[in-house]
């Protein structure tokens, strides 16, 4: 199955049990896993190296945002991990940007790095109201997209509504992983610019990053094959 190339499914848990019981309960039909701030806090690190353990593919969604120095360090530690994607924020800086992807090559580093653009949780209006500016949220995505890409980096985390336009702009090489993806039968939660899986493919996401959908589902096997099933169909 192709779609299980596409899927990151989120492990926003606070302990390794209820990660366990996902993962073990989802089997092979998921590959690759997302790891954030909640366990990975939680569990000191520990979901990275029980991932690898079972061959599956790591991102880890750290969010990196840092002076130049601290922020490169915390990028090394990623690196070393090996995990298969990592990221950091756009708004570092491409100095900051330009250095982590010639630290990553002088490691010969096969972790990809990527920045984030826009908070899939983000409105228009309210990320004027805080960057105090007139730019439309598209095109603030498309100069942080470029501007990572200019540095270096391997992609973005965006939106599936910026998808398209994103790899337009940057090469169809650029990876796109975008969160925010809801099919037409969950809720939106917290999430503003969504699209659906089947939608989200067909606009250029690479990759989508799916937690509650799934985690929260009745039966989270069945709301991933479900997901699975759906992607399927448009690739
Ligand atoms: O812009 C972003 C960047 C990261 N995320 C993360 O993705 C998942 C989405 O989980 P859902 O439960 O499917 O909403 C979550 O872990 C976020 O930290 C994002 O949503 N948007």
């Amino acid at each position: 199955m192709k779609a299980r190339k596409k899927v990151i499914t989120a492990l926003d848990y606070k302990n390794m049990d209820d990660v366990k019981n996902l993962v073990e309960l989802l089997g092979d039909e998921i590959e690759y896993y997302k790891a954030g701030l909640e366990i990975f806090l939680n569990t000191g690190g520990e979901i990275v190296d029980y991932l690898h353990s079972l061959n599956k593919k790591i991102f880890l969604d750290l969010k990196f945002h840092d002076i130049n120095n601290t922020t490169k360090m915390a990028c090394e530690f990623a690196a070393r991990k090996g995990v298969f994607i990592f990221n950091i924020h756009a708004s570092c800086g491409t100095e900051t940007m330009y250095e982590i992807s010639k630290m990553l090559k002088d490691m010969n580093s096969k972790s990809l790095c990527i920045a984030v653009t826009v908070l899939t949780s983000m409105t228009e209006e309210k990320m004027q109201e805080i960057f105090m500016t007139d730019a439309s949220l598209d095109n603030m995505v498309m100069n942080m997209a470029e501007l990572t890409g200019k540095s270096g980096l391997h992609g973005v985390v965006c939106s599936a509504w910026e998808a398209a336009k994103v790899k337009e702009r940057c090469g169809e090489n650029f990876v796109t992983v975008c969160p925010g993806v809801r099919p037409a039968w969950s809720a939106s939660d917290d999430q503003k610019r969504i699209m659906t899986p089947a939608e989200a493919v067909k606009n250029g996401a690479d990759y989508l990053v799916i937690g509650r959908p799934i985690t929260k589902a009745d039966d989270p096997k069945k709301a991933a094959m479900r997901i699975l099933e759906e992607i399927e169909a448009v690739l």
